[in-house]
């Protein structure tokens, strides 16, 4: 067996899992740099306490501050306060700090409240969609999503209530935080006072210290004594909190599931106490490894007894994702099952152990077919580091990377491609358009978009009549979707249903189009799933079927037992409820009139058409394989597995191979 280590680290140390065959060996030594101490004292220890002085010289003295520093090196729940103390939220003013995820928004608040030992919502609060915990003469330091920001500036475009904006966590490159660079820049130049500080572990310093460079354009950039300076400052962060030993596969694997359960169950045989943090792709697979861990559970008590598992993704209602925070019980331990949403800003306070997967779901958009796909792939360097952040956050941990160390250093992608080049751009072109940026090609993009996505975007959103022939935004239509904060072909239907008299139905299915799916995916049992589907399958198709679905489960009382018979997933059919009380209430301040049209589905199938008719399909060819052609480019696409329609597309082919055979 071949056994190689990283130069400069300790001999490696082999690990059997004694199950499956799977081997890891560490690269890094382990030590543990200090214990428990008390809140303040914890604070002052964290690496970025050295650098509070040249931080806030550096923000006092420049318009862009760039801070990169290890992950957990305290950035995120540390800068802001400094700032705070430094003065800079006196006056009524305010310190923002982003983040890309909610759930990390409402963590790190509450974080940074329980440090500074005030009522989080007050000095300290955050703001995330359909969730405000502010209060508008106390709050202070407030965190909230990038996607949260860029609404704000619809009401007020300067931003003028903050002094500072801290773009957290900006390596990730979401396209809220892409549009938010080029907005910020441009606030700048008409707000000297603002300050903006960018902070990752991971993110490309220069580049980003290009982009915000003002200091070489014309007259904008001549620095006045008075302002600060146009250049932007970098400043590197060294230290760390906890060492995280890494360990890498000897051999690559094809399934990462499997590998990922049965290394959970290795270090639950073999390793001290401390809980699991696993990262998988999306609901799919955490519903699948839950349920191999739960049979596991059952079968082999040996394996799994003590075993707390918890499943974490963004369609969980915020009571579920809860549970990831509390204490596990004495004599546990717990599992946290996840997608990338626990990747950064979180802190999992009993979490030692990451199992990395290698993988997480990515869109991809092609806009000549207009066709955007969450498919499963590889992470980079970047999102791997974070990963095994996870661990050694209060102690020292271990990170177990499913794919091999050569590939990690040879192949892996040092950072993932910007979401601006591979979305769908509609929602972003709307934003830009909802804050008076008509020159949509001419924006200033940190990263320039493919110019196909920009038309695309805009013929579609024209066709929508959402922009008129200028492309600026119609009145009164235009406006309302951009103040629904959905996607704008959900948005447009939910309008539309109001003037077809269903509103109430319609965002029962827009409620539903928010997350990723009401099913329960488990493994072996594929064919009671779709028995369970054809119980409420609509002729109509998938949101008759929503349709169907929530009428049932109301009927039951909202029970779980119901939703357990029916596969469907009792968590997300509880944030359904939450997401359609929460639209509910901005359709009501907005003055749209909710309805009912008990249950007519051609009407509501009338709205789901007002929003989505650009994704109009032929059918070319009845029969198995189900070919359907795209109206507007005749691109070839067929019914996704998933939907109900793809059983009538497999029934109808059992009837046509029946006859064949007869
Ligand atoms: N909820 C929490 N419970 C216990 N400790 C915490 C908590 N949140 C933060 N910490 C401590 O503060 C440290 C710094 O966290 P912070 O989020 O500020 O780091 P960061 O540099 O922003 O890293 P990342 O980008 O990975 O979030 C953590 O490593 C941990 O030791």
């Amino acid at each position: 067996m071949s056994q190689f280590w990283k130069p400069g680290s300790e001999r490696p140390r082999l690990v059997d899992d004694g199950e499956g065959g799977v081997f890891f060996y560490s690269a890094t030594p382990s030590s543990s740099r200090f214990g428990y101490a008390s809140m303040e004292k914890q604070r002052q220890r964290l690496p970025v306490f050295k650098y509070r002085t040249a931080i806030l010289y550096l923000v006092e003295n420049h318009a862009t501050t760039i801070i990169v520093g290890e992950t957990g090196s305290g950035k995120t729940t540390q800068i802001p306060q400094y700032l705070k103390e430094a003065g800079w939220a006196e006056g009524g003013r305010m310190i923002a700090c982003t983040q890309p995820r909610r759930l990390a928004v409402q963590s790190v608040a509450s974080r940074v409240a329980e440090e500074m030992g005030v009522k989080l919502g007050e000095e300290v609060g955050y703001t995330i969609r359909f969730e405000d915990l502010t209060n508008p003469d106390l709050t202070r330091i407030k965190f909230l999503t990038d996607g949260m920001l860029l609404r704000e500036m619809m009401d007020d475009p300067l931003l003028t209530k903050y002094s500072i904006i801290m773009v957290d966590e900006a390596h990730e490159r979401s396209v809220s935080t892409d549009l938010l660079f080029g907005l910020l820049k441009k606030i700048q130049r008409r707000r000297p006072d603002l300050r903006l500080i960018i902070s990752s572990a991971t993110i490309e310093a220069k580049t980003l210290a290009s982009f915000f460079d003002t200091s070489k354009k014309s007259h904008v950039g001549t620095d006045k004594e008075s302002e600060p300076k146009k250049v932007p400052a970098m400043l590197s962060v060294e230290g760390r909190g906890f060492d995280v030993e890494i360990h890498y596969l000897e051999e690559s694997v094809s399934d990462y599931l499997q590998t990922a359960v049965s290394t959970v169950l290795a270090i639950h045989d073999q390793e001290p106490a401390g809980d699991i943090l696993v990262f998988l792709t999306g609901q799919d697979d955490i519903d699948a490894a839950v349920q191999l861990l739960t049979e596991e559970n059952e079968n082999h008590g040996r394996h799994a007894s003590g075993l707390t598992i918890v499943p974490l993704y963004s369609g969980l209602p915020r009571a579920e994702q809860d549970l990831v925070f509390y204490p596990t019980p004495k004599g546990k331990r717990k599992i946290v099952i996840s997608t990338n949403i626990a990747e950064t800003s979180l802190t999992l306070e009993g979490v030692v152990y990451v199992v990395d997967s290698g993988f997480s779901k990515q869109r991809y958009y092609n806009p000549i077919a207009d066709i955007e796909n969450l498919i499963v792939a590889p992470i980079s360097k970047a999102s791997a580091r974070q990963r095994a952040g996870r661990a050694g956050r209060v102690r020292s941990g271990k990170c177990y990377r499913l794919y091999t160390e050569e590939y990690y250093i040879k192949e892996m992608m040092s950072e993932g491609t910007p979401e601006m080049q591979r979305s769908n751009l509609v929602s972003c072109v709307i934003q830009l358009k909802a804050l008076g940026i008509d020159n949509i090609l001419g924006f200033d993009w940190p990263v320039l978009p493919s110019p196909e996505a920009i038309i695309r975007a805009l013929e579609i959103l024209y066709s929508l009549d959402i922009i008129d022939e200028d492309a600026k935004l119609t009145s009164p239509t235009g406006f309302q979707v951009a103040e629904i904060p959905m996607d704008p072909m959900i948005s447009k239907m939910i309008l539309s249903a109001s003037s077809l008299g269903c509103t109430e139905e319609i965002i029962t299915i827009a409620a539903v189009l928010s997350i990723q799916s009401i099913w329960v995916f488990g493994r072996g049992a594929q064919k009671e799933l779709d028995e369970a589907k054809l119980r409420f399958a609509a002729a109509e198709g998938d949101h008759i079927t929503y349709l169907n679905i929530y009428k049932g489960f109301l009927h039951s009382g909202k029970s779980a037992q119901w939703c357990h018979k029916n596969f469907i997933n009792y968590q997300t059919m509880k944030k359904v409820i939450e997401i359609r009380e929460q639209l509910k209430k901005v359709l009501q301040r907005m003055g749209v009139s909710l309805k009912s049209c008990d249950g007519d589905t051609n009407i509501v199938r009338k709205a789901v058409t007002a929003g989505f008719f650009a994704y109009a399909c032929r059918l070319e060819a009845f029969g198995p394989s189900g070919l359907y052609k795209t109206v507007r480019s005749s691109e070839d696409v067929y019914i996704h597995p998933s939907s109900v329609l793809f059983r009538k597309v497999l029934m109808f082919s059992y009837i046509l191979l029946s006859l064949f055979w007869a």
